[in-house]
């Protein structure tokens, strides 16, 4: 019996997401419920064909399958994946390799690798990431003290924030993926301001660690026609490659960014100045 959940979500224009109101945005665009007790829930976008998913083992060990959609005999046969445990410490075994993720610490598996199986030990959270690849590189995890830190923001601006980049270029071999933890520090609210695009590439976000009972408003669209969507704790929303993505919590939070497309320069951005955004 499968152990896999899946569902899927066109790609929208952004002039029809213009007319977009609340359902439909949250229809297209908010990834929820990603972790079920002993279920992988993945969403297949046609945003880069980037899937986002998340595996909560609890009773059981799940192993990673293919789904219909990749028409592929195993999952990573023409994929490669990043996966980051937002939960308690968690094993996930390659091939007969385990590994040994702590919270926020990432894992890289790239194309080939027919056996992923997430260990049901220790009340792990495995957020995952996955795009098309067209080459193998080798599995690498990104432990806390691999990953390169930067402090961004300032809290006169509410903006104050850390951001971990994990499965990027400088650190990991892969064809097009890339992922980080930004944390928000406490008394700051703002992610991504000011905002930008990258036509180059799409993205997608994952708020966690955030308070019982608060919320983050998450804005997208084009710098000059944005519009939100009110996110709680642990779930995803997919950000095309015509949209910014920036959030305001009423509280602090953390996220985790992912990204595919184009090319694997992290800094390609366009910025939009704050005063210019409508
Ligand atoms: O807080 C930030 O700023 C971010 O985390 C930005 C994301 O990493 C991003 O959008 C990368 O393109
Ligand atoms: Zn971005």
């Amino acid at each position: 019996m499968t152990n896999t959940k899946y569902e899927f979500k066109y790609a929208s224009h952004p002039e029809d997401a213009k007319a977009y109101g609340t359902d439909e945005l949250r229809s297209h665009f908010l990834l929820d419920n990603l972790f079920q007790d002993d279920f992988i829930k993945l969403t297949y976008s046609m945003y880069d064909r980037y899937v986002v998913g998340g595996i909560k083992p609890v009773n059981k060990d799940l192993q990673l399958e293919t789904i219909p959609y990749f028409k592929s005999e195993f999952f990573l046969e023409r994929r490669e994946i990043g996966i980051i445990n937002v939960g308690g410490t968690g094993t996930v075994i390659v091939d007969g390799t385990p590994y040994q993720l702590e919270k926020k610490e990432a894992l890289y598996i790239g194309k080939g690798i027919k056996e992923v199986v997430f260990k049901a030990d220790g009340n792990p959270l495995f957020y995952i990431n996955s795009a098309p690849a067209h080459q193998s590189f080798p599995t690498k995890k990104v432990g806390k003290k691999s990953a390169e830190v930067i402090e961004l923001g300032d809290s006169k601006y509410a903006n104050k924030r850390i951001l971990n980049k994990l499965i990027v270029s400088s650190i990991v071999s892969t064809c097009q993926l890339q992922m980080g933890i930004t944390e928000l520090v406490e008394g700051n609210v703002w992610n991504t301001m000011p905002v930008h695009t990258h036509e180059r590439r799409m993205e997608a976000y994952f708020y966690f660690d955030l308070e019982a009972g608060q919320t983050v408003c998450h804005f997208m669209g084009q710098p000059q026609n944005t519009r939100h969507i009110f996110l709680e704790n642990n779930q995803a929303v997919l950000s095309p490659e015509w949209s910014i993505h920036s959030g305001a919590g009423t509280s602090n939070y953390a996220f985790i960014w992912g990204m595919a497309g184009e090319n694997l320069d992290y800094s390609d951005m366009d910025v939009c100045p704050p005063n210019l955004m409508k």
